[in-house]
Formats: C-alpha cells, sequence, structure tokens
C-alpha cells in the first residue's frame, strides 16, 4: 500500500492560505471542503499546515491520540501560558495537567456543588434587582438587554461567588473587573497563530496577569496566617471555594501546591468558566427566546417540581432536585450545547506521521481509488477536531438545523455522548476520574479522551440555575425577532452583537 498525505484546500494566497475563510465561518469551510475531499484534508493557516479530521473518527483520531502522537501544550500554550501563568495546565508536562486536574475535580465535590445552587440564586436575584439594564421593570416596563453583556456579568458573579471566592467576589466592581478585562483582550486567537507579537493588548494581558496573580497569592497567604493564628488544622480555614480545595491538596510525591500554581489555577479556571459559560448561557436565552413554547414547557416543569401551591410562588431550588427531577432544563442545555459547542475547533500538533484509519481515507466510499492508500499526517502539522460538525450533520440527526430539546427525551436518548453501559473496557482513567475510551460519538461538547473537560457538572448546575431562575420570574424574546449569527472569530463562539432581549416579569 503506497502512502499519501491528505489532499490540500486550494488557496490563493501564500502564508496566509485559508485563515480568513475557515476564521471567519469554520462550519463552513469545513462542510465545504468535506463534499471535496472528503473527512480528512489539510489546509494553510498563516503559514502554519493543519490538518482536519471530520466525523466520530476524526474526533476519535484527534482526542484519543497518545501522549507520544500528539500534543496540546505545543498548540494552545502560546496563547494560554501568558494568560493563565505558568507552572499550570499546558506549560507543564502532561502527567503534572492530570494531577492539577484531579485537584480541580476534588474542589466540585457533591458537598461543595450543594452549597453552590443557593449562592447562584442569590446572585442571580441580586443582579435582576439591582442591575441598571433592568431598572425599566421597576417602572412595570419591558427590560431590553445585551444577552452576551448580562450573561458575562452573571457568570463572572456566579462564578466567583462559587468556585473563586469571597475575595474575588468583593472585588469584582473595582480594580480586579479592570485586570480581568486587560487579561480577557490577551485570550484572542492572534495569539494562538501568531504568538509572541509586540501588541499592546499583550503588553496589557502580562501587567494584568502578574497584578492578578499578586491579587490571589494574597488571598492564599492571608488566609493562610488566618488559618495558623486560628489554630485551625487546615488551611482551607472553612471556605467552600476552589482556592480552599487547592491549598488542601497534595501531588502524588507529597508536594502540596505552592501559591504561584494555586493562583495560576485560580486564573486558568476563571477563563474557562467564564467564557464557556457566558456564551452558552447567551445562546441558551437566545433560543429559548425563539421557541417560547419551550420557555412553557420549563416554566410547568418549575411549576410541578417546586410550585409550592400559591401561583407564581416556588421553592427554593436545590442540587438533588435540579440534578435529577428537571429532564426538560437539563434537555435545554444539552440541545444548546450540541447547536452551540463554545469550542469550534480542538487542536493538537502531530509529534510523529500519524496514519488515518483506512476507513477515514478519501470520501469514505468504497471502490476509490483512495481506499488503496494509507494517507498519512505528516510530523509537525497541526491536527483539528471539529465535533460540532457531527452535532449538526443532518445525515445524523434528524431535524439537524432546528432547536428541539425534546429530542433528548425520547427513549434512550438521556445517555448523551458516552455509551450508558460502563463495563470496564468502556471507561480509562488518566488520573483524574473515569472517561469513556470511546471517542467516535457525534456529540461530544466537552471534549473526550486525557484533555476532556472537568467542568461540565459545574458548567450544567451554573447555567441550569441560571435558567430556571431566569423562567421562574419572566418571559422574554429576542428585540426585532432575528436570531443572531455566530461570532467565530474569538477564543469561543459567541452571538454577533447586537443580540438583545425583551424581558417582562411574569404577572
Ligand atoms: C459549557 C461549558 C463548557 C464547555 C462546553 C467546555 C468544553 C471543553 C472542551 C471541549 C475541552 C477539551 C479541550 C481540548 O481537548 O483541547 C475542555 C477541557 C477543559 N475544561 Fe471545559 N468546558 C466548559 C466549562 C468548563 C468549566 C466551567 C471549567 C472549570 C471550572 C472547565 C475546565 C476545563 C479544563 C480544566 C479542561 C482540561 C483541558 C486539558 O486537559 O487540556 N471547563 N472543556
Ligand atoms: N485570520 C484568522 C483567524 C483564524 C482563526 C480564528 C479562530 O480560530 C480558532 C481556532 C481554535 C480555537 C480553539 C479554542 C480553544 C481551545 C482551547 C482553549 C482553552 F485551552 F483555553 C480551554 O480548553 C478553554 N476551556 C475549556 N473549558 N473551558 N474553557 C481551557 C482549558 C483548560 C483550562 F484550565 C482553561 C481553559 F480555558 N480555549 C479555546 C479558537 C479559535 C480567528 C481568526
Amino acid at each position: 500500500r503506497s502512502k499519501s498525505t491528505p489532499p490540500m484546500v486550494f488557496h490563493w494566497f501564500p502564508f496566509v492560505g485559508s485563515a480568513v475563510t475557515y476564521g471567519m465561518d469554520p462550519y463552513t469551510f469545513f462542510h465545504e471542503n468535506r463534499k471535496r475531499h472528503g473527512d480528512v484534508f489539510t489546509f494553510l493557516l498563516l503559514g502554519r499546515k493543519v490538518t482536519v479530521a471530520l466525523g466520530p473518527k476524526g474526533s476519535n483520531l484527534v482526542l484519543n491520540g497518545k501522549l507520544n502522537e500528539v500534543s496540546a501544550e505545543d498548540v494552545y500554550g502560546a496563547v494560554t501560558v501568558p494568560v493563565f501563568g505558568k507552572e499550570v495546565v499546558y506549560d507543564v508536562p502532561n502527567a503534572v495537567l492530570m494531577e492539577q486536574k484531579r485537584f480541580v475535580k476534588a474542589g466540585l465535590s457533591t458537598e461543595n456543588l450543594h452549597v453552590y445552587v443557593g449562592q447562584i440564586v442569590d446572585e442571580v436575584e441580586n443582579f435582576v434587582a439591582n442591575d441598571s439594564t433592568f431598572s425599566a421593570l421597576k417602572a412595570g416596563k419591558p427590560a431590553v438587554i445585551d444577552t452576551f453583556q448580562a450573561m458575562s456579568e452573571i457568570t463572572i458573579l456566579t462564578a466567583s461567588r462559587t468556585l473563586q471566592g469571597q475575595e474575588i467576589r468583593e472585588s469584582l466592581d473595582k480594580s480586579f473587573a479592570d485586570l480581568y478585562h486587560d487579561l480577557d483582550a490577551g485570550f484572542t486567537p492572534i495569539n494562538f497563530i501568531m504568538p509572541g507579537l509586540p501588541l499592546p493588548a499583550n503588553f496589557r494581558r502580562d501587567r494584568a496577569q502578574q497584578k492578578m496573580s499578586r491579587f490571589y497569592r494574597d488571598i492564599v497567604e492571608k488566609r493562610r496566617a488566618a488559618a495558623e493564628k486560628g489554630g485551625l488544622e487546615s488551611a482551607a480555614g472553612g471556605y467552600h471555594d476552589m482556592i480552599a480545595t487547592l491549598m488542601e491538596q497534595k501531588y502524588k510525591n507529597g508536594r502540596p501546591l505552592s501559591d504561584i500554581e494555586i493562583a495560576h489555577m485560580m486564573i486558568a479556571l476563571l477563563m474557562a468558566g467564564q467564557h464557556t459559560s457566558s456564551a452558552t448561557g447567551s445562546w441558551a436565552l437566545l433560543r429559548l427566546a425563539s421557541k417560547p413554547e419551550v420557555i412553557r414547557e420549563l416554566y410547568d416543569e418549575q411549576v410541578r417540581v417546586y410550585g409550592d401551591g400559591t401561583p407564581g410562588s416556588f421553592r427554593p431550588l436545590d442540587y438533588e432536585t435540579n440534578k435529577t427531577q428537571l429532564p426538560i432544563l437539563d434537555s435545554v442545555i444539552r440541545e444548546t450545547l450540541r447547536m452551540h459547542p463554545p469550542i469550534h475547533s480542538i487542536m493538537r500538533l502531530a509529534l510523529k506521521d500519524l496514519p488515518v484509519p483506512a476507513t477515514m481515507g478519501g470520501d469514505g466510499s468504497a471502490g476509490k481509488k483512495s481506499d488503496t492508500q494509507t494517507l498519512i499526517i505528516p510530523k509537525g502539522h497541526s491536527v483539528l477536531a471539529a465535533p460540532g460538525v457531527s452535532a449538526i450533520d443532518p445525515s445524523l440527526w434528524p431535524d439537524a438545523g432546528e432547536f428541539k430539546p425534546s429530542r433528548w427525551l425520547e427513549a434512550g436518548q438521556l445517555k448523551g455522548e458516552e455509551s450508558s453501559s460502563t463495563s470496564p473496557s468502556d471507561t480509562v482513567d488518566y488520573g483524574w476520574g473515569a472517561v469513556s475510551t470511546g471517542a467516535n460519538s457525534p456529540y461530544l461538547p466537552f471534549g473526550a479522551g486525557r484533555h476532556r473537560c472537568i467542568g461540565e457538572q459545574f458548567a450544567y448546575l451554573q447555567l441550569g440555575t441560571i435558567v430556571a431562575t431566569v423562567v421562574r420570574g419572566f418571559e422574554w424574546e429576542i428585540e426585532g425577532g432575528k436570531f443572531p449569527e455566530p461570532d467565530y472569530t474569538s477564543m469561543i463562539v459567541l452571538p454577533k452583537a447586537p443580540a438583545r432581549l425583551v424581558m417582562r416579569r411574569r404577572k
């Protein structure tokens, strides 16, 4: 069998290659080239060769690649290390990242998640009662809000109240918010593709990172001192947040985390949760606005499960009930993530030539000349998985282009992306919990394999509690009635501005 490299996407300009067509609308770019070249093809992205591997088999090839075959840190390091800081996530060998993921999972315990639900409700209700964007409601008029802006504020309020902790929550309206904005401005795909440019935004990012790092280290030092003075045995000092958890964790070799590692893990988690939840929360509210009958179903679910007999009043949301008795709320978040996964391209660096499984070569139809050749992705290429392409593939999903949460409630659907059977061969543990071995699923919004997300439970709890609280108090529709286009050019897929909602208090 002769060896061949994947077909190259045609491009007019050297170096720039397909950067603009890919960057502006990745899904159209993937779809067009899949028709022409099949599931595996290479494009030029500002001087870098990127080989796309589409379909569930392509996701499996990239997400379940071996440690010595593909590397995440070699692709993500340039854009994440200057933002998160040194000694964490993509600045450390993968074995250390696996331990750091275990530490974070310890902080997302059921006991802590229980506490978080009430805190999130409190933050959402305060925001709606006090924030100026909702002031029209006091005069009995509808409030017109910028969806993404409101969700960004609610997300950072709820994430800092729960995961980040009291000191961060109390500093949000002051210096910390400015630091966050400067840091966030440096979290852009430009630094992916052209790292280390002397851009003013990159200098602001570096200064903000240093100040934020010091801010967190001061919190850790103060808590440690207070715990010692108070004679408390654990440095956690009775806090339920992630800082307390990380202060108590130890690596396998017995070493506790340094203050720098704690500070930089916290910055990484702040960025992780902020972008994914604000984007997903925005898409959920916008999709619901386009399907008022689903808002109605969510409201009726709240009445059924939490109603206390008086119309319009409910028992307080709680973790257990949210997790087990609100299937419609769950399906709304699931369906939002099917249509709007925040990360459209998951990338790795090929550390060696990667053979492509024979069934993936060519356009996958047997008998083509290409099935006599094994496709090899050359060492040095970036490899890209786009699970979102299969999540909207009409050959895999009936009414793929329609927002239809009920599709998840039909018999046996709620198993989600991983098969429900948990026989040993189906799961593997990289050091931070069991994950499914199969990444050849058409639904992988949280990724798969050793780099799979560990924030899923927190994300569902945070988004579910926010949506349930908004549904209890409001009805809403899209201002101007037009569903917004996605903006693919930032790190996470956002609704193109302006995307406004008209919010009315329920009678
Ligand atoms: C709707 C919400 C979220 C979505 C859709 C999401 C999606 C993802 C995806 C696709 C990956 C895999 C990336 C890759 O393979 O390169 C990932 C990894 C990760 N996510 Fe999330 N995420 C979400 C929320 C969160 C939250 C709230 C946290 C933290 C509290 C978080 C922390 C992480 C971490 C630590 C990783 C591991 C990265 C690695 O091992 O390389 N995520 N997430
Ligand atoms: N011309 C042009 C032109 C060309 C192209 C484009 C657009 O091109 C692209 C290409 C790829 C991408 C990839 C998104 C991507 C990957 C990794 C990460 C991450 F690492 F950061 C994350 O996984 C994020 N995460 C996970 N869970 N929660 N957050 C993470 C992990 C752990 C962690 F602790 C903190 C984290 F937050 N973030 C985002 C985005 C845009 C624009 C213009």
